[in-house]
């Protein structure tokens, strides 16, 4: 499970564009950034397929990045089952799987089952472990059998699938996805949502951020919509659609 409490946050001056904060990066005199994320209290239970939408900087990416501790509350707690996040970041990770928009920049290895091992080998588990672990990722994902190819080889949708089957090979609970259909045509764009539904069916929970609804509220548990960085809509996917008529969020693109 995954917890929210009040959680809010305001970006440093350098944070999240890949530099660490530090005394002298950080410039007192800088305008402090608005807030990305005010009070949001969410809990993701295991197993649940949550679609999370709302407009460009409404605090997606923002909420999510905080699921494993890659950003640090300013204010608030956020824990996965019932620990904090920042108390263990490996277990965190581990337990909360991450799939970014652009995949191709997150890749560390040239072959798909490299890329796919590189995790769990972090783990530090044996490679009998490792190998069934990639194996039954590939498989997940409709790409067994193809462990060595050159990932730079492959189309923008087979590389997602890698990427997926990267964080699956980590066998986490709770598989959280930023629009990942991202620079997808049509076909790979059902592929890769059939898998998702696929996982789900099999117990991983899935969380989606995207901006297109289109199909996705159907195998969706739960749809939450965020608007200035805070949740204005949370509910049954159809129930949720109809409540963002009476609300100022902009309802979301080909919904
Ligand atoms: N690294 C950063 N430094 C400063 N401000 C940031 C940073 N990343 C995001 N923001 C700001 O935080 C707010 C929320 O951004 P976030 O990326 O979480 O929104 P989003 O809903 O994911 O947007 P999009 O749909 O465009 O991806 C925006 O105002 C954005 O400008």
């Amino acid at each position: 499970m995954i917890e929210t409490r009040d959680l809010t946050h305001r970006y440093g001056p350098s944070e999240g564009r890949g530099e660490p904060e530090t005394e002298s990066s950080a410039d007192p005199d800088a305008p402090a950034s608005p807030v990305a994320l005010r009070d949001v209290s969410l809990t993701v239970p295991d197993g649940e397929f949550l679609v999370l939408a709302g407009a460009n900087g409404s605090g997606k990416s923002t909420l999510v990045r905080h699921f494993n501790g890659l950003l640090t509350p300013t204010t608030g707690e956020v824990l996965v089952d019932d620990d904090p996040v920042g108390d263990d970041l490996v277990a965190a990770r581990t337990r909360v799987g991450m799939v970014f928009q652009e995949p191709r920049d997150c890749f560390v290895a040239a072959t798909v089952a490299r890329d796919v091992a590189f995790g769990p080998e972090n783990l530090g588990l044996d490679r009998a472990e490792i190998d069934r672990r990639v194996e039954r990722a590939l498989a997940a994902v409709n790409m067994a059998g193809r462990g060595d190819e050159r990932i730079d080889r492959l189309s923008g949708g087979e590389q997602e699938r890698v990427a997926v089957a990267g964080a699956l090979a980590m066998e986490p609970s709770h598989l959280v996805l930023d629009e990942p259909f991202t620079g997808l045509d049509e076909s790979a764009r059902a592929s890769v949502l059939a898998h998702l539904r696929d996982l789900h069916r099999e117990g991983t929970g899935i969380v989606l951020v995207t901006h297109d609804l289109r199909d996705v509220l159907d195998p969706a548990d739960r749809l939450v919509i965020l608007a200035d960085g805070a949740v204005a809509v949370d509910g049954a996917p159809d129930a949720a659609v109809d409540a963002l008529a009476d609300l100022p969020v902009r309802r979301p693109e080909r919904c």
